[in-house]
């Protein structure tokens, strides 16, 4: 989008009532809508098929989008409108197979490789966390290897399920294996709850991963984390990664792997804002389970995840386009 043009916003609420029409991310345009061109593109993927224990993180796309319908133009906690300061539009879904977790997982790079080749931020929503390797290895194709933060309330860099090598609990240590993330500002946060062994910590310490548990964001305060964090990441380019379990089932209940003592949504959305000076390439929000969720409890915190991480984006993308257009 060039400074001239005006980006397409969302359906003006005050006149068409929010809960009317389709549900596209926050009541964005469609990426056609927009020309097949935007600043961010939000894009659903309805795969679920690495789950070690409930699935249904297929239907999380479009229950993120229908509980979007709520969020609002204006982002106080960042001062910022994100849908005015860029073109954000809502991709749809990539379709992949469902029985075929390898040739899916292909798919989904190749649809990734596509979308930012047209320029685009990507703002995905799953679906299991399977599908952060392929989003990563696009991204790094791009950027070279990434910074990541990780919010989780598990490791996802154990080895195999059952011989499987691509699976929700497996993406980043295979993503360590191929050199597509840079090694020296990785972070796990959220962190909690039993593990197969000691053996899961020491080997998640060696592929290069720090933690913070989500006792340490309750001891210590999302303001020193958030700081933590900023510090390790430093300028790089960085990707986020949010598997809505990192938040407390009771933020959260919606999700296919549950584990008591987890974040707040509050606390999740300020260590978010907390790093909205990082530059942030691309995002994910996943496991988002709908089946288990009760009154959109989980949806809502994570379309308001992803609003955060939106609007960081927008906000990275105006000001980089300001610096421009004064050289
Ligand atoms: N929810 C994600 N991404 N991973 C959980 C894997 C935990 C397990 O099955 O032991
Ligand atoms: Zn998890
Ligand atoms: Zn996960």
């Amino acid at each position: 989008m060039s400074s001239t043009e005006t980006p397409r916003g969302p359906v003006d609420s005050s006149r068409i009532p929010r809960y009317a029409g389709p549900a596209t991310f926050a009541r964005l345009p469609r990426l056609d809508e927009v020309g097949g061109r935007a600043d961010v593109a939000v894009v659903g993927v309805p795969f679920d098929s690495g789950v070690s224990y409930r699935p249904g993180a297929r239907f999380g796309g479009n229950a993120i989008r229908e509980a979007s319908r709520l969020l609002r133009p204006y982002n106080p906690a960042q001062d910022a409108s994100p849908f005015a300061l860029a073109q954000v539009a809502d991709g749809g879904d990539i379709a992949v197979n469902p029985f075929h977790i390898n040739e899916a997982v292909e798919t989904i790079e190749e649809a990734a490789d596509q979308l930012l080749s047209t320029g685009a931020r990507l703002m995905t929503l799953g679906g299991d966390h399977t599908i952060a390797l392929p989003l990563l290895r696009s991204v790094a194709k791009k950027h070279g290897p990434v910074a990541l933060l990780h919010f989780d309330a598990h490791l996802d860099t154990w080895d195999t399920y059952f011989g499987a090598a691509y699976t929700h609990g497996t993406p980043f240590r295979r993503a360590v294996e191929e050199g597509i993330l840079d090694t020296s500002a990785l972070s796990h946060v959220g962190t909690r709850g039993p593990l197969y062994g000691k053996q899961d910590l020491d080997d998640d310490a060696k592929m290069g991963f720090g933690i913070v548990t989500s006792a340490d964001v309750m001891r210590r305060g999302v303001d020193e984390i958030a700081d933590q964090l900023r510090q390790r990441i430093g300028d790089r380019p960085l990707y986020i990664s949010i598997d809505i379990d990192c938040l407390d089932p009771a933020h959260a209940p919606g999700t296919g792997t549950p584990e008591a003592g987890g974040m707040t949504s509050r606390e999740l959305l300020e260590i978010l804002r907390g790093l909205a000076s990082c530059n942030l390439v691309s995002a994910d929000v996943v496991e988002v389970a709908p089946a288990y969720d009760h009154a959109e409890i989980t949806s809502v915190a994570a379309s308001h995840a992803a609003y955060e991480l939106t609007t960081i984006m927008t906000r990275q993308i105006a000001a980089a386009r300001e610096e421009n257009e004064g050289k």
